[in-house]
């Protein structure tokens, strides 16, 4: 049996996407934000045509269990993995493909290290989702995830302290690291930060935070991240976003 098929099903199609050099687009949709379900409908359906390679669905403030169920049981309609990314425990639904197993690896606190994963883990087999293990290291402005994920947050200009990071998650086996510099950050992880990590380690970045230009974009891409994030600019200006993934499409390798 091949690697590959040792790998779930959004692991190996995250990892087909890599290998094929196509930069990788996650939409994150934050159940909290969704006022109308007819309204999300109608981007996810602009977001899912335009390319976008999978849903990301998580918020930090005022999610609900029952909201999250009623944004995955809307996303279904799409043939792309509708993934977790959960902020803690109570933010597990069967409803999802996978999960963002994340630890939050420059957190002060054991809770978001080891502490909710323990919490989470029986949940998550007995629910068959999908678990992608990822690093998460929060950069810079940081924003609320931050705040209450108590991390000491690693400054936007210290690329060899992030490097060691994510040589350490790579060590520890993690396949993904989500370099994040917070929701709505008025500057996004530096692309000289990524080009550095890129050259230590073989981990694949995840960069989310602060993306609203499709040049910055197609800039995180070519430092070297396998993928982006964007949130905030999907809910105040969903055509800017789909011009994000259109200029990251459009950088695929042999494109
Ligand atoms: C593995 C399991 C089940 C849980 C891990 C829990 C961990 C490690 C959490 C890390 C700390 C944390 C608070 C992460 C937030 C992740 C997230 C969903 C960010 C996006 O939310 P925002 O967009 O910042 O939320 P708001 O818009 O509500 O501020
Ligand atoms: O909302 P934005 O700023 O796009 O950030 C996305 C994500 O990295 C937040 O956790
Ligand atoms: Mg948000």
């Amino acid at each position: 049996m091949s690697i590959m098929n040792l790998k779930g099903k959004v692991a190996s199609y995250l990892q087909r996407l890599i290998d094929e050099g196509s930069p990788i687009h996650f939409s994150l949709i934050d159940p909290d934000k969704v006022t109308d379900l007819e309204i999300l409908q109608n981007v996810a359906t602009k977001l899912y045509r335009s390319g976008s390679s999978a849903f990301l669905v998580g918020g930090t403030l005022g999610v609900s269990k029952e909201r999250l169920d009623g944004i995955l049981e809307i996303l279904n309609d799409y043939p792309i993995p509708k993934i977790i990314f959960p902020s803690n425990v109570n933010l597990i639904s069967e409803k999802a493909d996978a999960i963002l197993f994340m630890s939050l690896l420059n957190s002060d606190d054991l809770y978001y290290v080891i502490g909710a994963q323990v919490a989470a883990s029986f949940i998550v087999k007995s629910m068959k989702l999908e678990p992608i293990p990822t690093g998460y290291l929060i950069v810079g402005h940081g924003g609320t995830a931050a705040h209450i994920g108590r991390a000491r947050v690693i400054p936007y200009d210290n690329a060899e302290l992030a490097s060691a990071y994510a040589l350490a998650a790579e060590f520890m086996g993690m396949d993904y690291l989500y370099l994040e510099a917070g929701s709505g950050a008025p500057e996004t992880v530096r692309p000289e930060m990524i080009r550095t990590i890129s050259r230590v380690s073989r981990i694949n970045l995840i960069v989310g935070g602060g993306i609203r230009s499709p040049e910055r974009a197609v800039e995180i891409v070519r430092a070297g991240a396998k993928a982006i994030v964007t949130g905030n600019v999907i809910e105040n200006d969903t055509e800017r976003a789909l011009k994000i993934i259109e200029a990251i499409q459009n950088l695929r390798v042999g494109y």
